[in-house]
């Protein structure tokens, strides 16, 4: 509850009495009504640069109690897509349950399975915590994670980990793999929009990137996601997404028609 920074799913209505940018009106997620976007042909394919991590370097998978994070080199950066560059801090995903999916953003009201966000700062506006105060200082690459006929093979060095990392506040390290096999294999088509950390605090100083692809991963790799973590009080980890926030007047880009 209030008073004390703590902030859980279930009292998503009193975020803001803490973290007032939570009740403001650029706020993410959205649901994207692909019939209301606007077609830009100035937003070039993403392009990304420095993903393949070799074995050798080790990486922190950590378990927030609100979602399993793992730490990324500043070296991963946007090449395109982006006019100001842009370099990762971490990734995370989002996720339903059993009962139901787990994406942050939906498309045309409906709710994918899972969502991967990867967030990065833009160096320029200075340190991470000047960055992510700064308009445009952080840029999220966000994918839908969908069930399709087969394993993912590179979520696998992600999940084969979670049950390390299963109580909260846990910390791995795990070795360097492929992160840009976590995305979708086409990044030229998505969608544009100026929003916010879908997390207190809520900054509204993050340029969200949608891809128009989907991740595909078995359902057996979606269960797992969704039935190995605990949060707070050693509850499950589940259904660990904000409700979509109004567009209040923003418009959403496409560079695909
Ligand atoms: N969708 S999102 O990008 O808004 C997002 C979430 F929805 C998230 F749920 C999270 S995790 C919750 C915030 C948090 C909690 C603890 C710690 C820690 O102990 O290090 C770190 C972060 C989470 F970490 C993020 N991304 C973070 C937002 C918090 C701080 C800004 C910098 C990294 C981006
Ligand atoms: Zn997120």
């Amino acid at each position: 509850g209030p008073g004390h920074g703590h902030w859980s799913y279930a009292d998503k209505d009193e975020w803001p009495l803490e973290f007032p940018d939570c009740g403001g009106q650029m706020q993410s997620p959205i649901n994207i009504d692909t019939n209301s976007t606007i077609f830009s042909h100035e937003l070039q394919p993403v392009v990304l640069a420095g993903y393949n991590l070799d074995p050798s370097e080790r990486l922190s998978l950590m378990n927030n109690g609100h979602t399993v994070v793992l730490r990324l080199p500043g070296s991963l950066t946007i090449a395109s897509g982006y006019p100001q560059e842009y370099r990762a801090m971490q990734l995370h995903l989002h996720w339903g349950s059993p009962e139901g999916p787990g994406s942050e953003h939906t498309v045309d009201g409906r709710r994918y399975d899972g969502e991967i966000h990867v967030v990065y700062y833009n160096p320029s506006s200075g340190s991470i915590k000047e960055a992510m105060r700064q308009p445009g200082g952080l840029a999220v690459l966000a994918a839908f994670l969908q069930v399709g006929p087969e394993d993912n093979v590179h979520y696998q060095p992600l999940l084969e980990q979670l049950h390390k990392v299963q109580e909260e506040g846990t910390e791995r390290t795990v070795a360097g793999f492929n992160i840009e096999g976590l995305l979708p294999t086409n990044l030229s088509r998505y969608y544009r929009y100026s929003g916010s950390l879908t997390t207190p605090p809520c900054y509204q100083t993050v340029n969200w990137t949608v891809f128009n692809q989907t991740v595909l991963l078995s359902k057996e790799q979606i269960s797992l996601l969704e039935t190995t973590l605990q949060g707070d009080d050693d509850k499950d980890l589940q259904n660990n997404f904000r409700l979509t926030q109004s567009l209040h007047g923003r418009k959403v880009l496409a560079n695909f028609q």
